[in-house]
């Protein structure tokens, strides 16, 4: 048996999770669980800070918050000495609620309002990753009516097709982020932000895409990116201090996927700009990177209890759990595949492939399609592995649902670090029709 992340089986024949028993989580917090391995974090966060340094680089490391935002995961962030990306006023609201340093905080959007670009500058923001004109004009009026600068990135889309489900590539030419770099869209960006003055124009931006497993895409971006830094250095005496290419670095969810270490993304990235600057005689720039998903992604699982079962004769059974699309929509929206045991006997041979079901009233939600698994019934937990990123951050309320708790377990200790959402909190913005 495969277990993911630093799960194990402990003395009681249980899962374990950072030291602690998953089933006893269960019976302290309640199901569905979210639950977050923090020395997983802590080592996946070293790792990539590592590397630059190992390799004698200039970096900032920014945890994509998007991947899972909360308070404590911002301040872990912080503790470990990540750069933030956010990508909305809340994300950004969560961040200073958590104390996070603003000036390490780079602001990202393709749509990002005026109430949210003034609440940046007000708080004094470190870096906005410029996505679009409309949004540029937007940002040279909010500085001269504030009489404040700011440092900015250009978001650049490379016009690069990575390996991934369509919905979350974002570096092809048809898409709604950034400037293009081929058709001219780019440099005229460049063109009017560098000579706008309240902006400090560090550098260029671009994010392929995300659930990668190859270094091709990273460094295709990187040489079309760094062919245009050189011809904008000699047409328009503009350098750039900074180059960030953005997360995208795959995980292993299943025993299919076969991700790379981020330390040979990383160090592949570097010895290409390193080459390509130097070919082109071009300062070698920051590199700047915003893993989100490879930073949480199997440091966290789901518990769930299972409930009820259907046969569909000669066809399978449904095994239903006390969750579903409502805390983990990825099998809905990318047909996302992940394995899972039974917390309660993970080493219990299999005995029967079933197809695991929300909860929701939708077709659709389904986790997991055919799933080998002992007999389980209405005592037994089911534990998802690797639902760290993009599970909590895209939960809902469908069905009015009530969001899960999430725990972080670190050296045998679990600690709450989100409640669990109760039916009053599903009416308390709502009014009385009169
Ligand atoms: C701009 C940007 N940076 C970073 C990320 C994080 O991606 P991932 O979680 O795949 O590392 C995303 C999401 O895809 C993104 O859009
Ligand atoms: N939310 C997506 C990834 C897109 C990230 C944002 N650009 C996922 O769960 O895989």
């Amino acid at each position: 048996m495969y277990f993911y992340g630093s799960t194990d089986v402990n003395k009681n024949g249980n899962l374990e999770i950072g030291g602690v028993d998953a089933v006893e989580l269960t019976r302290q917090f309640g199901t569905p669980l979210y639950v977050y391995d923090v020395a997983l974090m802590r080592e996946r966060a070293r790792g990539f800070k590592q590397t630059f340094e190992d390799l004698n680089v200039k970096a900032q490391v920014a945890y994509a918050s998007k991947a899972f935002s909360t308070v404590a995961m911002i301040q872990l962030a912080e503790e470990e000495g990540l750069s933030l990306d956010v990508v909305s006023g809340g994300e950004l609201y969560t961040a200073i609620v958590a104390g996070f340093p603003v000036e390490r905080i780079h602001f990202h959007g393709n749509n990002k309002s005026r109430e949210e670009l003034e609440m940046a500058l007000d708080q004094g923001i470190g870096c906005i990753v410029v996505d679009n004109f409309s949004e540029m004009e937007l940002l040279q009026t909010i500085c001269q009516e504030k009489n404040v600068k700011v440092s900015i990135l250009l978001r650049v889309t490379p016009g690069i097709e990575a390996h991934t489900h369509d919905y979350i590539l974002t570096g092809q030419e048809d898409s709604k982020f950034g400037f293009d770099l081929q058709n001219g869209q780019a440099e005229e960006a460049l063109k009017t932000a560098i000579g706008f003055d309240y902006f400090d124009v560090l550098g260029l931006h671009c994010h392929i895409g995300s659930q990668i497993f190859e270094t091709t895409g990273f460094l295709l971006a990187a040489q079309k990116i760094v062919e245009k830094m050189a011809y904008w250095k000699t047409e328009l005496s503009f350098e750039a201090k900074v180059l960030n290419l953005g997360g995208g670095f795959g995980i292993r969810y299943t025993k299919e996927d076969e991700p790379i270490p981020p330390s040979q993304y990383v160090g592949e990235i570097i010895t290409e700009v390193k080459n390509l600057t130097k070919q082109r005689s071009l300062t070698m720039p920051e590199i700047w990177i915003e893993p989100g998903r490879s930073l949480v992604g199997d440091a966290g699982i789901t518990l769930y209890k299972v409930g009820s079962s259907k046969e569909v004769p000669g066809v399978r059974k449904y095994l239903a759990v006390d969750g579903g699309m409502s805390d983990n929509i990825r099998p809905a929206l990318y047909q996302a595949k992940y394995e899972a045991v039974l917390a309660n006997k993970p080493l219990a041979k299999a005995s029967e492939t079933v197809s695991i079901a929300g909860k929701c009233c939708e077709s659709g939600d389904m986790l997991i399609w055919d799933l080998p698994l002992p007999e389980a019934g209405e005592e037994d937990i089911l534990a998802v592995f690797c639902t760290g990123a993009y599970g909590y951050s895209m939960s809902n309320n469908y069905n009015r649902i009530p969001r899960p708790a999430v725990v972080f377990v670190e050296n045998g200790k679990a600690t709450l670090v989100v409640k669990r959402e109760s039916y009053e909190d599903l009416v308390r913005l709502d009014l009385p029709l009169k």
